[in-house]
């Protein structure tokens, strides 16, 4: 769910540092933070001591995840926004529980006197994943993997559609992974009961998984009718994702851009054109799911879609696509796998030593973006985590980054290029190589994609490598031929 945002609100990372490790809250101890969305922040927890309710499976205790959704300090009409949205997202947890939809377990209002900003939040305690779709694509998902996870997401809007709901939200950070690989759909704050053939949400949404008709619904007294075929429109977008490596078919470089090429598409003013990468049997599957009017999308159910699946249609395309058969669980990368804590810490140390170390030539931003304007590809714009250094207009050394000489050696000081970057510096990415060296961001972030940037003429180097860590941006690129293969 996307909130408006404005000046002084308390969404989104002001509140990611609010419960630290070891605080106690309900029967449950936080363990560590997992991310932070437009009202809610999600963090690890495992059962208190002496929880005698069941928590602990054969394998220990069980871990769980926190959704926090505070309330404090929003005007009357966003809390009111909050409390609804958690009321949708228990009754469904109550009344549609399935294995792939993430389990929720209690819902509860936390009493923190002492942390005021998140005294009264609501308490959502759902099963924890391993991570999400939106990991994975960042990661790069394996050919056998792709078939596999679109299954899974087909099963659990059929039975979301089944049992009379719409989900509302479909995206790739809202479909999550089990360790087992399985899929989970997950934030059901969105998801309306359908009354008849429709049920009405509030006018919120993510604008890249928006059908053209919600660009142009009316806002009742009830919200905006929303119908199933919206989550199938959101299920081609995520299925042209998973074949182009993260690239919506609808072209725009924001997502207002890329909107507006969904309406003009809506309105018979542009073609689909999808990415070559996707395969027939996927490419006819998305362009079901993404006809332009809810008549042309109805007959394409998450039902009927599965059945195609299922089918073996896609067994025909295998050997062009390398998608696997559906039904293979298989391991899912992630900051979140066992051990991964430990890891992660380890490489962000790695990451910080690149950052403030090896000397070498200091170029100017403009020297850097000389380079970039005179070559064609795509546009990557440097992101530096460290919120100190994304303000400073200084380039000051201590915030520059390193790009790596070889992206399959480990990211470390030996390994960067003279040329420094620093946060907001834009780059042109000519190719991406998905399995790389994984690299883990002082935020956790973890990811094995790297993009080939020019570098300016006269640079020690032509080419080197930066990790998808240190950018926002995902362009559509062939993918790099491995360095040294
Ligand atoms: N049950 C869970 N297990 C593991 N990770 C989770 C779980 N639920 C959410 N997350 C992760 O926590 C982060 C924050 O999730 P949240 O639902 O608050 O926001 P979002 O879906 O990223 O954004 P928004 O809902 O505001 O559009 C996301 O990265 C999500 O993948």
């Amino acid at each position: 769910m996307t909130p408006p945002r404005g000046p002084g609100d308390t969404t989104g990372h002001d509140r990611t540092e609010l419960l630290p490790p070891g605080r106690r809250v309900g029967g449950w101890v936080v363990t560590e933070l997992i991310g932070a969305g437009g009202w809610s922040t999600v963090y690890a927890a495992r059962p208190a001591q002496g929880r005698r309710d069941g928590a602990d499976g054969p394998a220990g205790p069980a871990e769980v995840a926190l959704k926090i959704m505070p309330t404090a300090g929003l005007a009357p009409r966003q809390a009111r926004r909050i409390v609804e949205s958690a009321h949708r997202e228990v009754a469904l947890g109550r009344r549609a529980g399935h294995p792939r939809l993430i389990g929720l377990r209690e819902s509860f209002v936390l009493a923190a006197p002492d942390l005021p900003a998140v005294d009264g939040a609501i308490v959502l305690v759902m099963e924890r994943a391993a991570g999400s779709l939106r990991e994975l694509l960042d990661a790069g998902v394996s050919g056998a993997e792709r078939g596999r996870l679109i299954a899974g997401i087909c099963e659990g809007l059929a039975h979301l559609h089944r049992s009379g709901w719409v989900h509302a939200d479909l995206k790739p950070e809202n479909i999550l992974l089990g360790r087992d690989g399985s899929v989970k759909l997950s934030d059901f704050g969105l998801a309306t009961e359908l009354t008849g053939t429709h049920g009405y949400v509030p006018p919120m949404g993510t604008l890249d998984y928006l059908p053209p008709e919600r660009w142009r619904a009316p806002l009742g007294e009830l919200g905006v009718q929303v119908r199933p075929s919206a989550d199938i429109w959101a299920l081609g977008i995520v299925i042209h994702e998973v074949f182009a490596s993260g690239a919506s078919p609808f072209p725009g470089a924001t997502p207002v851009a890329r909107g507006a090429a969904v309406q003009e598409y809506g309105d018979g003013r542009a073609p689909l054109r999808m990415d070559l990468a996707v395969p027939p049997f996927w490419r006819a599957l998305a362009a079901d799911c993404l006809a332009p009017t809810h008549a042309a999308r109805a007959p394409h159910t998450a039902e009927s879609l599965l059945a195609r699946i299922a089918a073996g249609e896609a067994t025909r395309d295998r050997g062009t696509d390398g998608a696997g058969p559906p039904g293979t669980e298989a391991r899912v990368p992630g900051p979140r796998d066992a051990g991964a804590g430990r890891r992660g810490r380890a490489r962000a140390a790695v990451l910080a030593a690149v950052l403030c170390g090896a000397a070498g030539a200091v170029l100017g931003s403009d020297a850097v973006r000389e380079g970039v304007s005179a070559s064609p590809g795509g546009t990557v714009k440097v992101f530096n985590a460290e919120r100190g250094c994304q303000d400073r207009a200084d380039r000051d050394r201590q915030c520059s980054l390193g790009l790596a000489i070889d992206p399959l050696r480990p990211y470390a000081a030996g390994n960067v290029v003279p040329t420094r970057v620093w946060h907001g510096d834009l780059l042109t990415a000519d190719c991406r190589l998905p399995g790389g060296q994984p690299v883990i961001d002082e935020e956790d972030l973890r990811s094995t994609l790297w993009f080939r940037v020019r570098l300016p003429r006269g640079s020690a180097y032509p080419a080197a490598w930066l990790p998808a860590v240190r950018t926002k941006d995902r362009p559509a690129l062939p993918g790099c031929p491995v360095p040294g293969g």
